[in-house]
C-alpha cells in the first residue's frame, strides 16, 4: 500500500487499486500512544457477534454504480465501527457533546445514543453538555450528561443542550477544551458546524493534545455532500405532507382555490422535491436549484392559469431559497443580508409569489384568487424524530463513539451506499450538495407535476435588468424629457445622458442622446412580476 498525506486528506492506495480517503488518526501526532482491549469483547450483548470488529483495511466505495473496466480503483472511505483495540481507557475519557447551527429532527436521539453508547458500551462515565453551541465552550458552564439524564430526550424535538449560529473563536474553544481536560469532543451540526470541528481538530493536533473531534452531520435540508442524507430530512419530509394535505384540501375547496406551501431549504431543494415527490397533489414545485420567472410564455403565471383552468385548483411547493435573485432584481437590488454565522438571509418567497399571484390573477379574472398560503418551516424542523430517523441516529452515534475510543479523528461519520463511514471533515465541507436537475430524481418530479421547465429563464432575466437600469436611470435623473425634432411626433422624445464621443444634443450643460427604440418599448411595458408600474415620463 502507498500512501500520501496532505494538511487536508490522507490518500493511501491499496494493492488492488482502491484508492482510501483516509480520517486522521492520534498517532499521526502521538505515535507513542498505547493501545488497549476494546471491552465490547467481553460485553455479552456484542460478544456473540461474529466479526464484531472492523478490520484495518475495511473500506467503503464511495461509488458503487461504476464501470465494469475500472471497478475497484475507485475513492473509499473507512468503514466505521468498533476495533479490537482501542486509544483510550473508558476511566481516562472525558467526553462532551455540543449542537450547533439550526434545529433538526433527531439531534436529542444523538446526543442520548453517544451518552448511553458510551455509558454502556465503553464504561465512559465523563461526557459533559456544552449549552448553547460553540460559543457555550467559553461563555457557559458544563452539565454532567448520564443515561438517566437523556433517558427521554428522544421524545423531544429540539436539543436539551441548546444551539446557536456565530460565536465560534478556535482558541478559546480548544482553551476551553483544555482546561477542562476534555479528550473526547461531539459536534453536531451543519455544513457550518463541520468546518469548525475541523479548525477545532487541527487546533487541537497542533498543540499536540490527545483530543479527538468527531463530527456528527445534521441538516434538515440534506445538503451535506459524500453522505447518502442527513438525520431528520425523512422526519420534515413526512411532516411537510400534513402542510401540503392541508393546502390540497383548501384549494380543492374552493373556486380559483391555490394552495402554497413554502418548505425549508436554503441552498437546497431535497425536501421540497422529495415532500412533493410523496405527495402526488402538487403541481408545481420550485427549488433553489431551477430559477423560475412568472410572466410571458412559459411563466409560472400562464402555468397556474393553464391548472386552474383544467382543475379548478393548484397546489405550489416552494423551498425558502427559490427564486431569491429574481425577487431580489423585481423589488430592487436589496443588500444582502447574513446571519452570525455567515449564511445569507433569505426574502420570504412565500409572500413575494401570493401577493404577486393574487394580484395578477385580479387583474386577470376580475375576481380574487383563493390563495392560502401555509408557512410551516419551523414546524417540520422543531418536531421529534419518526421511527426511522431514530433508528439511525442510533447508529450514527455508535459509529462515532467507536471511531473516537479507536483514536480517529477529524472525521464527519456518515453512511456512504448504506454503509457508515469515517469522512474526512474537509471532504464533506468542501462544497454544498444540490439537487441534480440533470438526475433521474429532478426527472420523476417533472413528469409527475408536469411544470415548466423556465428555460427562458436567463432571456427573462436579461430583460428585467435592462428594464431596472433604465428606471434606475430614470430615477437619477439621468434622463430628461424634452421637446425637440427627434421625437415621437408630438414635439416630445425621451432621452439618456451620454459619453462624449456619442452623438448629442444640447440641453443646457448635459449632454443628451434618444433612447433608441427598445429601451423606449421597454420604458412603456411593465417590469415582469412587479407590482409598481414604470410612470411614462414622456412629456404630455
Ligand atoms: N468556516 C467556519 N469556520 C469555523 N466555524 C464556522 C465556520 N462556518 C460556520 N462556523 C460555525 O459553525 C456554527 C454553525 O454554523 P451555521 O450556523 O452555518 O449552521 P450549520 O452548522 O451549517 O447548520 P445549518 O445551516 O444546517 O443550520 C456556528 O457557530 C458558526 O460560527
Ligand atoms: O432561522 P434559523 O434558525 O437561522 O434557521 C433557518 C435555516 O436553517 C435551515 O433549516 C438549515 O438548518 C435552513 O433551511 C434555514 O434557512
Ligand atoms: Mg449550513
Amino acid at each position: 500500500m502507498c500512501a500520501a498525506t496532505s494538511k487536508t486528506s490522507k490518500i493511501s492506495t491499496g494493492s488492488g487499486g482502491a484508492v482510501l480517503e483516509d480520517v486522521p488518526h492520534l498517532t499521526d501526532w502521538l505515535p507513542d500512544l498505547p493501545t488497549y482491549a476494546n471491552p465490547l469483547k467481553h460485553n455479552p450483548a456484542y460478544s456473540a457477534v461474529r466479526q464484531y470488529f472492523v478490520e484495518s483495511t475495511d473500506v467503503v466505495a464511495k461509488d458503487v454504480v461504476v464501470n465494469l473496466n475500472t471497478a475497484g480503483d475507485g475513492i473509499h472511505f473507512r468503514r466505521a465501527g468498533p476495533r479490537d483495540k482501542i486509544y483510550f481507557r473508558p476511566e481516562e475519557v472525558k467526553a462532551c457533546i455540543v449542537t450547533c447551527g439550526g434545529l433538526c429532527p433527531g439531534l436529542n436521539t444523538v446526543i442520548r445514543e453517544i451518552v448511553c453508547g458510551l455509558w454502556t458500551q465503553y464504561g465512559v462515565r465523563e461526557i459533559y453538555g456544552i449549552h448553547g453551541g460553540y460559543r457555550g465552550f467559553y461563555s457557559r458552564n458544563t452539565t454532567d450528561l448520564t443515561p438517566k439524564i437523556v433517558n427521554d430526550i428522544h421524545k423531544r424535538g429540539g436539543t436539551v443542550l441548546g444551539t446557536s449560529r456565530g460565536g465560534h473563536d478556535t482558541s478559546k474553544i480548544v482553551d476551553s477544551i483544555q482546561d477542562r481536560g476534555i479528550n473526547q469532543v461531539y459536534i453536531i451540526g451543519g455544513d457550518g458546524t463541520q468546518k469548525g470541528a475541523n479548525v477545532i481538530h487541527e487546533e487541537c493536533k497542533k498543540r499536540g493534545l490527545k483530543v479527538v473531534v468527531a463530527g456528527i452531520p445534521k441538516t434538515i435540508d440534506n445538503d451535506i455532500e459524500i453522505i447518502d442524507k442527513s438525520f431528520g430530512f425523512d422526519t420534515a419530509v413526512e411532516e411537510a405532507q400534513r402542510a401540503i394535505n392541508a393546502a390540497h384540501v383548501e384549494a380543492e375547496s374552493i373556486q380559483n382555490g391555490v394552495g402554497l406551501v413554502k418548505l425549508m431549504g436554503r441552498y437546497s431543494g431535497y425536501i421540497a422535491m422529495h415532500a412533493t415527490l410523496a405527495s402526488r397533489d402538487v403541481d408545481l414545485c420550485l427549488i433553489p436549484e431551477v430559477p423560475f420567472y412568472l410572466d410571458g410564455p412559459g411563466g409560472l403565471k400562464e402555468f397556474a392559469k393553464q391548472r386552474l383552468r383544467e382543475n379548478g385548483h393548484m397546489v405550489i411547493v416552494v423551498a425558502e431559497g427559490a427564486g431569491q435573485e429574481l425577487i431580489a432584481e423585481t423589488m430592487g437590488s436589496l443588500d444582502k443580508l447574513s446571519d452570525a454565522s455567515g449564511n445569507r438571509l433569505l426574502l420570504d418567497v412565500g409572500l413575494w409569489l401570493s401577493q404577486n399571484l393574487k394580484d395578477h390573477f385580479v387583474k386577470e379574472f376580475k375576481e380574487p384568487l383563493n390563495l392560502k398560503y401555509i408557512d410551516p418551516t419551523y414546524m417540520i424542523r422543531a418536531i421529534p424524530s419518526n421511527a426511522s430517523d431514530n433508528v439511525y441516529c442510533t447508529l450514527l452515534a455508535h459509529s462515532a463513539i467507536h471511531g473516537a475510543m479507536a483514536g480517529y479523528c477529524g472525521f464527519t461519520v456518515g453512511p456512504v451506499n448504506n454503509r457508515h463511514c469515517y469522512i474526512p471533515i474537509s471532504r464533506v465541507t468542501a462544497t454544498q450538495r444540490q439537487v441534480n436537475i440533470a438526475d433521474r430524481m429532478w426527472a420523476r418530479l417533472l413528469s409527475s407535476t408536469n411544470q415548466p421547465n423556465f428555460l427562458r429563464y436567463n432571456k427573462y432575466m436579461q430583460q428585467l435588468r435592462k428594464q431596472n437600469a433604465l428606471k434606475q436611470a430614470l430615477e437619477s435623473e439621468q434622463h430628461v424629457t424634452v421637446a425637440n425634432s427627434n421625437s415621437d411626433g408630438n414635439g416630445n422624445g425621451r432621452f439618456k445622458r451620454v459619453d462624449e464621443e456619442t452623438p448629442r444634443m444640447e440641453t443646457g450643460d448635459r449632454q443628451y442622446v434618444p433612447l433608441d427604440k427598445g429601451e423606449a418599448s421597454l420604458l412603456t411595458t411593465p417590469v415582469p412580476g412587479d407590482p409598481t408600474q414604470i410612470h411614462n415620463h414622456t412629456a404630455p
